[in-house]
């Protein structure tokens, strides 16, 4: 039973040290250890509670224990992961006694290190355990506390509180703390949305129907992704503010749909299932083996109105007729900044200067894809992020240049009743702390006839 345990954070402290040296993302490094390992289910919850727990409150950590740690003395990196990782046990997860968790943590610290090693791990963590950790009150600067309360960088939430304010960024900020839903959308080709939760019920998951998404499901237990639905075409994972991309599309039965940055192809599968006759999707993305996955996505839920190639879609424009298309899908290439809780690690690696080199990307690739609209055409703009420069900016930017685009003020007649109060200005930005969705930003524009 011990050593069971203690493999789980001997893991999770080498997932940890890979995750710092920047060699994967969280989630994905995650998955494949989970895979790679075949580890039983109990296991799967701690690792994931301890990987993603410790990511998520890095900074806070930091913080904790820094007056425990000798001034000048600089312990190797896989020391303090190892002290972060206790102390997120002895502060966070109430079912792990404090004994259980600095005796695991001194027997990794022996194997790993030597005695000095492990005698220094149980003073921090005992000291720890008899005074208690240093206040959060005595951080004076609020936006300063903000950033170590909740582990966001401070150039973040000083972005962020001249954006939104305080009590919004605040918000977002602590929701970002917590663990994602799992949702998944029906493939309604195949199966009604509660045909479709019965299926998944009788292979033991446990599952309800989104509020906000018609054909939405969220997962209360189990991963959709190992059902046998999944496999069988009647479910794509997705969060629930990407799926209104394709409603604020609003496709009709027989158009020709441009969805400019297309993989893994989560839009352009759920725009394909809403066309039928003899509409299609022309899916572009970069390279290859990244349109493999939206050719892979599509064939799995039984689509053939897909046509998927590699392009750049800044060139599009050279390869297609002027207003050939109906309607327009950019889901630009973003900072990611509303899907942070699925990547906490993403919080400590992006910089301000990279929201400014997308800027740039996004608008070229709306020059390049405006000219294939026919007139009277919708083009939707969105992103999975939470930045009025990405997001509001690059769209008035777009129109300043375009004046032969304005806003498209039907978008709210074709979104889902729950999102109608955050649509402003023919667009609209879902907040993480909104519907516990990811953020995501919408905009709907028009070519004028
Ligand atoms: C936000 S993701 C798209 C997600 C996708 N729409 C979905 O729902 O599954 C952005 C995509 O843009 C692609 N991309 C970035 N620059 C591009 C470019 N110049 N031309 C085409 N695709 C590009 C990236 O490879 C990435 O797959």
């Amino acid at each position: 039973m011990a050593a069971k345990t203690k493999n789980v954070r001997e893991t999770a402290l080498e997932l940890l040290e890979t995750i710092e040296k920047n060699q994967a993302y969280s989630n994905l490094l995650l998955n494949h250890t989970i895979e790679k390992n075949k580890l039983p289910q109990k296991d799967i919850g701690l690792l994931t509670e301890l990987v993603y727990g410790t990511l998520q409150r890095s900074m806070t950590l930091d913080y904790f224990l820094s007056p425990f740690l000798k001034k000048g003395k600089k312990a190797d990196p896989w020391v303090i992961h190892l002290l972060k990782l206790t102390v997120y046990q002895m502060l966070y997860l109430d079912r792990i006694p404090d004994r259980a968790a600095i005796f695991e943590a001194v027997e990794i610290a022996k194997k790993r290190g030597h005695k000095g090693i492990s005698s220094m791990v149980n003073g921090v963590l005992r000291s720890i355990q008899r005074e208690g950790v240093p206040s959060l009150e005595e951080i004076k600067d609020p936006s300063e506390r903000l950033a170590i309360e909740t582990s966001h960088p401070t150039w973040l939430v000083k972005r962020w509180l001249d954006q939104f304010g305080y009590e919004k960024t605040k918000e977002m900020c602590e929701i970002n703390l917590t663990a994602p839903l799992q949702t998944a959308r029906v493939n309604l080709t195949r199966m009604t949305r509660d045909d479709c939760i019965k299926h998944l019920e009788s292979e033991g998951f446990k599952v309800e129907a989104s509020p906000i998404i018609p054909e939405a499901i969220r997962a209360l237990k189990g991963n959709l992704a190992h059902s046998s639905a999944f496999k069988e075409g009647l479910l794509t994972i997705q969060d629930e503010s990407s799926m209104l991309a394709a409603y604020a599309l609003g496709v009709k039965e027989d158009e020709t749909i441009l969805d400019a940055c297309a993989a893994p192809g989560g839009k352009s599968t759920h725009i394909a299932e809403k066309l039928s006759g003899t509409g299609k999707v022309i899916s572009l993305d970069l390279h290859e083996h990244k349109v493999k996955l939206i050719r892979d996505n599509a064939s799995r839920l039984g689509l053939r109105n897909i046509e998927a190639s590699a392009m750049d879609s800044r060139n599009a424009s050279g390869s297609f007729q002027p207003e050939t298309v109906d309607r327009i899908l950019l889901d630009a290439p973003c900072s990611g900044l509303g899907v942070m809780r699925r990547k906490p690690d993403m919080k400590y690696t992006k910089r301000e200067k990279d929201l400014e080199r997308l800027v740039q990307i996004q608008q070229e690739l709306l020059d390049s894809v405006a000219p294939l609209l026919k007139k009277g055409g919708i083009l939707v703009y969105s992103t999975c992020t939470v930045d009025k420069g990405e997001n509001q900016d690059s769209v008035a930017a777009f129109l300043q240049r375009h004046p032969e685009f304005e806003f498209d003020e039907s978008l709210i007649d074709r979104m889902p009743a729950a999102v109608r109060p955050l649509i402003t200005n023919s667009s609209l930005q879902v907040m993480p702390q909104d519907f516990g969705s990811d953020g995501f930003y919408i905009a709907s524009l028009r070519k004028k006839v």
